[in-house]
């Protein structure tokens, strides 16, 4: 998942280091240190136990209710699924996070670090992540320092080989100059990356806010200062606040009412599986849910909703093809409320947010069923246009929490990244895969962690 924003911010930091120690060989200012390089993503700790949590028990969905779209090609991400990392992961950086601009512990220079150096390894881990072609251009001629340094480690084998670390003979602030070019480079790679245009703003305003100032001592520094830059930059980015799902249901069962939520979206973003799942998700939390089939238009929604509805075990609420959505929506509401049911969720039909029928037909559902919660149903492969789908719903509707389906398949993270923090509303959930159990609550410290981390990654900082 992610890959591609992950490179962009490794490369962030790369880059800085090429500047500095490209300027600090001219000033005849560079020595080579006998510690280690800490990679970027050594920042980032892992979490075996609570990856393979999250792994057990997928409950198939039988593929001959829908295929998965092509596009959503999880082969890679079979990859990075095993690549997950969760939480626990700032080891040393959230410490000099908050340490704004002060200088590094001695320590972390002082001490061999076990980890790979990027000179060579740096090609080898970029070729590890597929990505845009822009990637390619921005691959600069490395000095003479460098070329120096990789001809030796060429022959070497670095794993077993200290090096890697330099320090600069008096200590180097970093200024405006030195990331003009580096922030607009990752500024450029995170639009490509489908991020959304304020989103990419606010990341590089706030690493330039966070960086420049700062006094660098050693090569190590570099690449901690410019992790723990880039995520707090984005912790800011993804933490909208906002109450669970789950923490709605219980207040409104504690008022003897069950929480009503429409699904709103454009066709095929995955609606009517995410309800599925999230039937499957609630029932197995001890509630009982129902669902209205509202999607009365499209031919075979109905028989769609149902088989889901028969597979997880909960009551389908369904009229007619062509019936009325918000009469559906609203006998659901009285069944459950009837039946002492804690959770209704409303299936809406696919529509695009230009079709001015169907959105006022889905202004009718909420007028009638006055749902709890409204929420937009995204296709996270779908990118800058999932974010604006959902403003554009939310202008219409009123959306009031998000969920991003085929997270699983989504190599650029573009959505993900943008969308809760452009109509400032929260991701709820992931959709992350096709099995009725693939579906996660969105946490932002999950997604940070699968952001800045890297599972396999070498020389992983435990403690500093
Ligand atoms: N990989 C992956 N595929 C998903 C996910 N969620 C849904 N899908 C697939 O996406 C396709 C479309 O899902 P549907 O649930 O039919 O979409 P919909 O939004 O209800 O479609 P309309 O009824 O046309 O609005 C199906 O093939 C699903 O299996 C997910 O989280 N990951």
């Amino acid at each position: 998942m992610f890959e591609s924003l992950k490179k962009k911010f490794s490369r962030t930091s790369d880059k800085l280091e090429e500047e500095l120690i490209e300027e600090a060989q001219e000033e005849n200012n560079l020595e080579e240190e006998s510690g280690k390089k800490f990679s970027f993503f050594s920042f980032g700790k892992k979490d075996k136990k609570e990856e393979e949590d999250s792994k057990s028990d997928i409950a198939e969905i039988p593929q001959e209710v829908e295929s998965i779209s092509d596009e959503a090609d999880t082969s890679d991400d079979e990859d990075s699924e095993d690549k997950k990392e969760k939480s626990g992961f700032w080891s040393f950086g959230k410490k000099s996070g908050d340490d704004k601009k002060e200088e590094p512990p001695e320590e972390s220079a002082e001490e061999p670090k076990k980890s790979h150096f990027w000179s060579k390894n740096k090609e080898e881990d970029s070729s590890e992540v597929e990505d845009d072609d822009s990637d390619d251009e921005t691959q600069e001629k490395k000095s003479h320092f460098w070329s120096r340094s990789n001809d030796k480690d060429s022959e070497e084998d670095e794993e077993d080989e200290p090096g890697g670390m330099f320090s600069f003979i008096t200590a180097k602030t970093i200024s405006e100059k030195h990331l003009e070019d580096i922030l607009w480079e990752l500024e450029m790679g995170l639009l490509e990356g489908d991020v959304a245009m304020e989103v990419a703003s606010a990341v590089v305003d706030s690493v330039k806010d966070d960086l420049v100032g700062r006094k660098i001592k050693r090569s190590n520094d570099i690449t901690e200062y410019t992790y723990n830059a880039l995520r707090n930059a984005v912790a800011e980015i993804i933490d909208i606040p906002g109450k669970s799902m789950t923490e709605m249901i219980e207040a409104k069962k504690a008022q003897g009412e069950p929480l009503v939520v429409m699904f709103v979206g454009i066709n095929g973003t995955g609606k009517t599986t995410t309800i599925g799942k999230l039937a499957n998700y609630y029932l197995k939390k001890g509630y009982t849910p129902v669902i209205a089939a509202a999607d009365t238009f499209r031919a075979g929604a109905i028989e769609q909703v149902n088989y889901h509805a028969d597979n997880v075990g909960v009551k389908l609420i369904k009229h007619q093809k062509g019936s009325d959505p918000a009469a559906v929506a609203f006998d659901a509401v009285e069944h459950a409320k009837a039946q002492g049911k804690e959770l209704v969720l409303i299936d809406t039909a696919g529509r695009m947010q230009t079709n001015t029928n169907l959105m006022d037909e889905m202004k009718k559902i909420k007028r009638v069923a006055k749902p709890d919660l409204v929420v937009f149903v995204g296709d996270a492969l779908t990118g800058n246009d999932a974010t604006q789908q959902a403003s554009k719903f939310n202008e219409a509707i009123d959306i009031d929490g998000v969920i991003l389906t085929k997270a699983d398949a989504d190599s650029k993270g573009g959505a993900s990244l943008s969308i809760g923090y452009v109509i400032k509303k929260p991701i709820l959930f992931l959709g992350m895969g096709q099995g009725y159990d693939d579906i996660r609550e969105y946490d932002a410290d999950w997604m940070l962690n699968q952001l800045f981390s890297e599972s396999g990654e070498e020389g992983t900082v435990d403690e500093v």
